[in-house]
């Protein structure tokens, strides 16, 4: 079990992380979303002990990261360029790591850089974006620690690759690794994470994917008679994602206790279908700005 408690970090006079508090159990795939900047990097560098938290804790097993330094090896923290191994060959780059993590298995990073096709004795720096991102991932997961943590793993890489790193994630993730992936590319986060950290303000909110599923916020195509009513529109329980004419797809908060989901029964609809929710429509719900004005 992985605890994080009351975490803060200023860096630079802001306010990055003002008392974030999660657990997370071993053999989950956790999803970290949030807008650029809203510090999924500096979470995850502070949870790695790379960062020291200004208040707060990490604790892997009921002790604390930064006040016991060996528990750092249990978390993996995979960036998404692995420049500080620019100089070395994929093989030195092992060799490092096996000095330091006792319980790296170096058969299996060989293995699998072999079977990639990623030569072992080339300098990282003359790997093109996706064999680097392969490397890294394969280097952390051959770490074989518990809690494995990877910034964008799949950010600008083709879909080869991508399915590449993809497989080899859910491959650990069989094995019982526990995988907290911060990504923009919310479809492909969905079909893995069976948990969601959305990060806002400073701030973690947590989510089951079953929750976002079958929760209170609802997805609803919907064709009024007449012009659309405002108000309703407007309302806080109410986001508008898309209008083609008259037909408007909506989130409607349908346990809010003004009922924007029996109003917009009231204005007898010509269509009201429900659709299914998805983690890009959580990220609108929680995260979007304004709501629907035009
Ligand atoms: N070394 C640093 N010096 C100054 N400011 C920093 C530093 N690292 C992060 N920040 C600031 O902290 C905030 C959070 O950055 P962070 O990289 O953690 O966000 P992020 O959610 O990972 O962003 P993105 O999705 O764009 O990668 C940003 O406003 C950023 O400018």
């Amino acid at each position: 079990m992985l605890t994080v408690s009351n975490l803060s970090k200023t860096i630079d006079g802001q306010a990055v992380l003002r008392g974030v508090d999660f657990k997370l159990e071993q053999g989950r795939v956790v999803g970290v979303v949030g807008r650029n900047g809203a510090g999924k990097t500096t979470l995850f560098k502070t949870m790695a002990g790379i960062l020291i938290p200004d208040a707060g804790t990490v604790e892997y097993e009921g002790q604390s990261i930064h006040a016991t330094p060996s528990k750092k090896l249990n978390i993996v923290f995979i960036p998404d360029s692995p420049e500080a191994l620019f100089s070395y060959t994929a093989m030195e780059s092992a060799l490092f790591f096996s000095h330091i993590y006792p319980t790296f298995d170096k058969g299996f990073f060989s293995n699998t850089l072999h079977k990639l096709e990623l030569p072992l004795d080339r300098k990282i720096r003359q790997f093109s974006k996706g064999m680097r991102m392969l490397f890294s991932t394969v280097l952390g997961l051959a770490t074989k620690a518990p809690f494995v943590l990877l910034d964008e793993p799949t950010n600008g890489i083709d879909a080869i690759a991508k399915k590449q790193v993809m497989t080899l994630l859910m491959e650990a993730a069989e094995e019982g690794t526990t995988l907290v992936i911060s990504s923009h590319l919310l479809n492909e986060l969905e079909r893995v994470a069976d948990t969601i950290l959305v990060m806002k303000a400073g701030g973690i909110e947590t989510h089951d994917m079953d929750e976002t599923a079958n929760g209170a916020v609802r997805k609803f195509q919907v064709v009024f008679r007449d012009e659309a009513p405002a108000s309703w529109l407007n309302s806080p329980s109410v986001r508008v994602l898309d209008k083609i004419g008259r037909v408007y797809t909506v989130l409607v908060d349908t346990k809010a206790p003004i009922g924007a989901l029996e109003e917009m029964g009231k204005f007898d609809p010509l269509l009201m279908e429900h659709l299914p929710m998805k983690l890009e429509d959580l990220f609108v719900w929680k995260l979007g700005g304004s709501n629907y004005v035009g």
